[in-house]
């Protein structure tokens, strides 16, 4: 069975460009899209296989990668957005048009990524953006409907492509989060 991950990473992925500075985002709509100017590329870029993060037609995973809030702007059509979900951390804001995911933002300032927003560079022409370099909430597939007995077939198609494979976010991520956690409890280490 041919393992679909996502359209911009099942041949592999291209290198970011250095000096790469954003790009714009357009819906699927075939009239009057959505458009959304990103000024900055891109971090943390990712396969996401969870279920709220928005997929292409017959891809596995999302492709997600997060950049400052102040570097998104919607440029066109910004009424046809609609919040997917506003009880959801991530409030993602989709095309009601075409369904598409715009962008993604956290309105909780005490959450370890607020002020990043959460996007999908392949909805940009623009070539350069950083790739993804790991995939998270692989088991999470499951609940979209995966067999589970993919799963090692899975996992390995994403090890060929070059993506380390976590349950939740890449340790990077989740010390992030782990540290503002520790922060609000007051248990953060310092040195004595
Ligand atoms: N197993 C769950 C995991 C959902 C989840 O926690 N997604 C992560 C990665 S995007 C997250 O941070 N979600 C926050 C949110 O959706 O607001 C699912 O697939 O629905
Ligand atoms: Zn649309
Ligand atoms: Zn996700």
């Amino acid at each position: 069975m041919a393992i679909h991950i996502h359209p911009a990473i099942d041949a592999g992925v291209q290198p970011a460009t250095p000096g790469f500075s954003g790009g714009t985002l357009t819906c699927r709509c075939a009239t009057d899209p959505v458009t959304v100017r990103i000024g900055a590329q891109v971090a943390h870029n990712h396969a996401c296989g969870c279920t709220k993060c928005w997929k292409p037609e017959g891809a596995l995973f999302s492709q997600v990668a997060v950049v400052a809030r102040d570097k998104v702007e919607v440029l066109t059509n910004g009424q046809k957005l609609k919040i997917v979900d506003p009880t959801t951390t991530i409030q993602r804001y989709a095309c009601t048009g075409c369904g598409v995911h715009m962008y993604g933002r956290i309105e909780n300032d005490k959450h370890a990524f607020h002020g990043l927003d959460f996007v999908h560079t392949e909805l940009s022409r623009e070539p350069g953006w950083a790739p993804p370099t790991f995939a998270a909430f692989v088991s999470s597939v499951i609940e979209s409907g995966v067999d589970p007995a993919q799963m090692d077939a899975i996992r390995a198609r994403l090890s060929d492509l070059g993506l380390p494979t976590y349950d939740c976010l890449s340790p990077p991520l989740m010390d992030a989060l782990a540290t503002q956690a520790a922060k609000l409890a007051g248990t953060l280490y310092h040195p004595a």
